[in-house]
C-alpha cells in the first residue's frame, strides 16, 4: 500500500438479491485514520454494503481493493483475518464468559505441563488490563461475566479487543442505539481514540447530530447509490438530510423546512 492510498477503495459495487437491486454500483473509500459516517433511509442500501465489505455477501459485481490490492471476502472468518470487522453491540461477545475469556476468544495464552496445554490466566488478565488501561477504558472487574456489564462497556471491550489484534478496519452499526447520553459521548471520544491510532472506521447512524460529531465524512446511500460523500466540514446537517430524501428538500434552509410534509424528512428532522 502507498501513501495518500485509501485502506478501502470500492468501486461500482453492486448487489442483486433476486430482482431486488439493493446497491446500483456504489464508488466509496476509507482512509487509514478517517471516520465515514454511512447515512441513508430504512431500505437505503447501507446494510448491504458493510455486509459486502465484512464477507457476509459477496458483490453481484465490482471490485472492493483493500490495502491497495483487490480482495474478495468468501466469509466474515475471512474479512477478519484480513482486519476488517464489524462490532454489533452484543452480538459478538459471549455473556456468559468475563472479560478476559472474551478478550482472547480463541487466541488464549497456554503453556504445556506435562503435554496438557494450561491456559496462562495470569498472564492473560495482564494483557486485557494493559489494553483497557491504553484505551482509557474502566471495567470495575476483568472477571466479571460480561452480561453483567453495560452497553457502552460491552462496546469499549469489543473495540478494544478489535485494536488490540491489529484490526484495520472497523464497521459500527448503530453502536450507540442502546446507549445512554454520557455512554453515548464516551463511545463517541472512543471512535475519534480508535481512529487516531490509524484504524479506518465506518458508522452506520441515523442520528444526524452523532454523524457530525464523530465523522470526518458522511456518504449518504439513496436507492442503492451513493448520493452525496461530503466533508464535514463543508456541509450540513439540512444539506444531509436533503440527500437522504432525495433532494424534495431544495428549500431546506438552515431556519425551517420550507413545509415540507414529506414523511421521510419529518422523520430526519426529528432525529435532528
Ligand atoms: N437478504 C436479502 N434478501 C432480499 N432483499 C434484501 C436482503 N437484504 C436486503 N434486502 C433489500 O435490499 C434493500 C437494501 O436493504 P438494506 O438492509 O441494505 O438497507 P439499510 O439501508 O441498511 O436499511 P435499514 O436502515 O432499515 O437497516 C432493501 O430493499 C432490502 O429489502
Amino acid at each position: 500500500m502507498t501513501d495518500g492510498e485509501p485502506l478501502l477503495k470500492l468501486e461500482r459495487i453492486k448487489k442483486h438479491f433476486g430482482a431486488i437491486e439493493a446497491l446500483r454500483g456504489v464508488d466509496m473509500t476509507v482512509s487509514r485514520g478517517e471516520v465515514v459516517a454511512l447515512l441513508g433511509d430504512n431500505g437505503a442500501g447501507k446494510s448491504t454494503l458493510v455486509k459486502i465489505i465484512a464477507g457476509t455477501y459477496p458483490p453481484s459485481s465490482g471490485r472492493l481493493m483493500f490495502e491497495g490490492e483487490e480482495r474478495y471476502f468468501a466469509s466474515p472468518k475471512e474479512a477478519k483475518a484480513a482486519g476488517i470487522e464489524t462490532v454489533y453491540q452484543d452480538l459478538s461477545l459471549c455473556t456468559n464468559a468475563d472479560v478476559v475469556a472474551n478478550f482472547f476468544m480463541g487466541r488464549e495464552i497456554t503453556k504445556r505441563y506435562l503435554g496438557i496445554p494450561v491456559l496462562q490466566e495470569r498472564e492473560m488478565e495482564k494483557v486485557v488490563a494493559e489494553a483497557m488501561r491504553n484505551a482509557g477504558t474502566k471495567i470495575p472487574s476483568l472477571r466479571v461475566n460480561v452480561e453483567n456489564l453495560s452497553g457502552g462497556q460491552r462496546q469499549a471491550i469489543e473495540l478494544n479487543r478489535f485494536v488490540h489484534w491489529g484490526g484495520k478496519l472497523v464497521v459500527l452499526d448503530e453502536p450507540f442505539a442502546a446507549l445512554g447520553v454520557e455512554q453515548t459521548r464516551r463511545g463517541l471520544e472512543m471512535i475519534r481514540r480508535v481512529a487516531a491510532g490509524g484504524i479506518g472506521v465506518i458508522v452506520i447512524t441515523h442520528i444526524m447530530e452523532q454523524a457530525f460529531q464523530v465523522a470526518d465524512r458522511l456518504v449518504v446511500i439513496r436507492q442503492g447509490a451513493v448520493a452525496g460523500d461530503l466533508k464535514r466540514e463543508e456541509t450540513t446537517p439540512e444539506k444531509v438530510i436533503d440527500l437522504i430524501t432525495g433532494g424534495t428538500l431544495s428549500d431546506a434552509g438552515t431556519d425551517g423546512d420550507g413545509g415540507n410534509s414529506d414523511p421521510a424528512y419529518q422523520r430526519e428532522k426529528t432525529r435532528l
